[in-house]
């Protein structure tokens, strides 16, 4: 169903390559030390994946979504951060550029994602994380441009992240037109402003940081022009934005793939009871069903990234990705860890770390309960606003 290309499985073994030498050495100590991996975005860049799906006349590989989702499926078996990167580098904000940007907008992205710049987007406010439409954050019109205003947090790559794609209300001589997107360089942006690092759970190589915006000007060329304007605009975004759906389902899966085959490796290699502890049925049968998850999630995350054909993946298809990946990478690393017993427990090996980092995936990118909303949706062909007074009008 998903038979692989000459190019395609050229594509995945150089990832695997790169993958099993330095991400893995690196994994541990991107980890312990929490700094972002510069050492690896290099390496990455020097590869082609970063920008591998912005289009040949912009200086990218024109690869698809579901080329990228079979690189960034290798890096995260061994190091989430560096997979979360490569997603962050081809889908989110620079595919949103790529979709709808002008020409000099593309041109601009590409220069910075192909130099190595992990792009980052800016959605979420301490007022709105699920319910993302209620954002705050305004951009007035003024002459040439627009003044920004607002906070967002939990944004990923902040204070490293060059190119930013921020979702601000648009206000129009006193009128709310909608949610608009716009393009902003944080080394020449003034009024954008780092603000403070939230120390997670996992993935703790990437900075998740507060981006304030204090009078920031954004002229009218960094402004993204939607198909159908501002009214639509949350709509046309957030379908780009499906792309990094599918990218973090990916990189969920991952990681337990990663943790599948350490464990797979281990039971066969440990001993207890002068046998093998893969004689025990009773660790067959995890076995059997990490396998049988890691093929429906692998299915399910395949079948989004080729939805869209040449263009965004389907949202339903997307969010049912998501769920189910996010939601059996704890399943999976849980297990994967259990099998080692109080080795996996220990930090000298990598599957606590994989467990950490899995678990952020049941949150960020859309809650597991939120897209369960976008899916019931779409199956019940219902609208399922969630305010107490139904549409917002
Ligand atoms: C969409 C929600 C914010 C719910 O808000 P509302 O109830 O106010 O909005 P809706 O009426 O559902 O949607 C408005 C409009 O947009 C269309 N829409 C919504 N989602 C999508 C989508 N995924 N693709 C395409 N179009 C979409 C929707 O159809 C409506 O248009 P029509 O009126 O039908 O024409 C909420 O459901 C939601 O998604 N919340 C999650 C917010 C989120 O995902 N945040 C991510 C922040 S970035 C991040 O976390 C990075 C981490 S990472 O990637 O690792
Ligand atoms: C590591 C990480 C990286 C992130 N990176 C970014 C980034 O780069 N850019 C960005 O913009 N954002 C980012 N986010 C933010 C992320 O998108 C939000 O955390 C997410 O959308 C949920 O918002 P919230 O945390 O405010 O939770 P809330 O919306 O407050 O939800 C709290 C709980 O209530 C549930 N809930 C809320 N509403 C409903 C409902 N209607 N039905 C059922 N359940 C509901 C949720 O599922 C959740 O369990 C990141 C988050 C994390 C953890």
């Amino acid at each position: 169903m998903f038979d692989l290309t000459d190019d395609q499985k050229a594509l995945q073994q150089a990832a695997k390559a790169l993958s099993d030498g330095h991400v893995r050495d690196r994994a541990a100590d991107v980890d312990s030390s929490e700094d972002y991996p510069w050492d690896t975005v290099e390496k990455l860049t020097e590869a082609g994946f970063m920008g591998m799906t912005i289009p040949t006349e912009f200086g990218g590989r024109g690869l698809s979504y579901f080329d990228a989702v079979l690189v960034i499926e290798q890096m995260a078996r061994n190091c989430g951060v560096t997979a979360r990167i490569v997603v962050e580098a081809n889908m989110g904000g620079v595919g949103a550029i790529m979709g709808y940007g002008s020409d000099a907008q593309k041109k601009l992205a590409a220069s910075y994602v192909l130099a190595g710049d992990k792009p980052a987007i800016c959605i979420t406010e301490p007022g709105a994380g699920s319910a993302a439409t209620e954002m705050a954050t305004t951009a007035v019109k003024t002459d040439g441009g627009y003044v920004l205003n607002g906070q967002k947090h939990w944004i990923t790559g902040g204070g490293v992240s060059k190119l930013h794609l921020v979702f601000a209300r648009v206000i129009d001589d006193g009128k709310d037109l909608g949610i608009g997107g716009f393009i902003a360089l944080r080394d020449d942006t003034e009024g954008l402003k780092i603000g403070a690092r939230e120390y997670a759970m996992g993935l703790r190589g990437i900075p998740e940081t507060e981006i304030l915006f204090e009078d920031m000007f954004v002229p009218d060329e960094h402004v993204i022009q939607l198909p159908q304007g501002f009214k639509r605009g949350f709509a046309a975004l957030m379908s780009a934005y499906n792309g990094q759906r599918v990218g973090a389902a990916t990189v969920a899966h991952g990681i337990a793939q990663g943790a599948f085959e350490r464990a797979v490796e281990f039971a066969k290699d440990r001993e207890q009871f002068g046998r093998p502890i893969a004689e025990f049925q009773g660790l067959q049968w995890m076995i059997a069903d990490m396998e049988i998850g890691l093929s429906a999630a692998q299915a399910l995350i395949y079948k989004a990234a080729k939805s869209g054909g040449t263009g965004y993946p389907d949202k339903n298809a997307a969010a049912q990705a998501k769920v189910f990946a996010a939601e059996n990478a704890v399943t999976v690393t849980n297990t994967a860890l259990q099998i080692f017993g109080a080795r996996g427990y220990g930090r000298s090996l990598p599957m606590e770390r994989m467990v950490r980092d899995a678990r952020m995936f049941t949150i960020g990118g859309g809650t597991a309960q939120m897209l369960r909303n976008q899916v019931a949706s779409a199956v019940l062909d219902m609208k399922l606003p969630q305010t107490r007074n139904g549409y917002r009008g």
